[in-house]
């Protein structure tokens, strides 16, 4: 009886070996990603139906033209409940090889950047409206929309700035220069906006001079939260090369763990772009750039005819030391402390005696 029993072991042993060797993966893999599929599906039905503090009621909304394409959406003008807004309508499946996972990552992050940005309230930063996680009822009658938008398409509306970007701003003065009263205004709006998120403990990540807006009266107000994060405790957690070159902390483009005080380089750097009402590193390639900040602490030069406080305040902003760097807080009050009464404005390029130190049309 034993014996029986232990033949009918081994033989039940011998069919699970058998039957082990013969598992099909790839059948497996199937089953598995359908499965993915369908809870990620799952994921995105309760996406769209559960309501957040920020959902907008879109029957209220009507945009008109198209301001900006951009590589996953569009920024159309519009107006919501008799307001003029801006509209950003994001449109990741348009080219048709987005899967169902990627998109609901792109959906989970827009959440995120909403979630952020609705919470927050100051001068200096884009009024947030509201937004939407689908657009079904989104009425597009925009002339040059591109027709129906995609089932999984999410829009976000915030205050319609008209002045447009700080850095179209900088470009049209490109010869004349800004006086210097405007310069520093400019550069206490965006340490203002920055000293708020910092105090909120976001870091904004990609602070540049075209994620800046400016309204009617050319006030300054920081937009784009497309990679704001909340700053973590440990910088460790915060990892990951993001940003624009140009502006990039050395130790964001080195793959470092950072916090807050890439946004206090970037700050820097954009003082500069706003005193010189010009490009920094426009003669360089990008691979050039990258390892002469982080290798060589290549800097933008700064004319001789800058003020050494605002000079001062370039260099301590740009500290290849994130720790030497102030908290903007301290910038806020360093800009607050410059006299603008004198002029130190940069000298326009057809004025002599110019700025000798500058581009090389300028140069000694
Ligand atoms: N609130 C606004 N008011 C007026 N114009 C705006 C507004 N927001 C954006 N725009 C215009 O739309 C353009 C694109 O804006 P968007 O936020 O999509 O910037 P982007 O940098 O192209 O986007 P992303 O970095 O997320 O790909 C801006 O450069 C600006 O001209």
């Amino acid at each position: 009886m034993e014996k029986k029993s232990e033949e009918e072991g081994n033989n039940i042993k011998k069919e699970k070996i058998f039957r082990a060797d013969k598992i099909d993966l790839k059948s497996l893999d199937r089953q598995l990603e359908k499965h993915l599929s369908r809870v990620w599906s799952r994921n995105l039905e309760v996406n769209l139906k559960a309501k957040e503090e920020w959902d907008i009621d879109l029957a209220k909304l009507a945009t008109s033209n198209v301001i900006a394409r951009g590589t996953y959406g569009t920024v159309y003008k519009g107006t919501y409940d008799g307001q003029d807004v801006a509209v950003k309508v994001l449109d990741w499946e348009d080219d048709g090889n987005e899967t169902t996972a990627k998109t609901a990552t792109n959906r989970a992050l827009f959440r995120q950047e909403v979630t952020v940005w609705h919470k927050l309230n100051h001068p200096d930063v884009t009024k947030f409206v509201g937004a939407s996680m689908g657009t079904t009822n989104l009425n597009i009658r925009s002339a040059d929309s591109r027709g129906s938008l995609p089932q999984q398409a999410c829009c976000v509306v915030v205050e319609y700035l008209p002045g447009g970007t700080l850095k179209q701003h900088l470009i049209r003065h490109k010869s004349k220069k800004l006086a210097f009263k405007a310069v520093i205004k400019l550069a206490l709006d965006l340490a203002r906006g920055l000293c708020y998120l910092h105090s909120e403990k976001i870091v904004h990540r990609d602070v540049k001079t075209e994620n800046m807006l400016l309204d009617a009266n050319k006030n300054l107000k920081i937009a784009d939260f497309g990679v704001a994060r909340v700053d973590a405790l440990n910088p460790k957690d915060m990892t990951g090369e993001t940003g624009t070159l140009g502006y990039m902390a050395p130790e964001v483009i080195d793959g470092k763990p950072y916090n807050r005080r890439c946004d206090v380089y970037s700050f820097g750097i954009c003082l500069w772009e706003i005193y010189c009402c010009d490009m920094p590193y426009h003669d360089l390639s990008f691979v050039d750039v990258s390892s002469a900040v982080v290798l060589h602490n290549l800097r933008p030069d700064i004319p001789r005819c800058c003020p050494t406080a605002l000079a001062t305040i370039m260099k301590t902003c740009w500290d290849g030391n994130p720790q030497k760097r102030p908290e903007m807080k301290e910038v806020v009050k360093m800009l607050e402390g410059i006299d603008t009464s004198k002029g130190g404005g940069m000298i326009p390029e057809d004025q002599s005696p110019g700025c000798f130190c500058f581009t090389p049309a300028r140069g000694p």
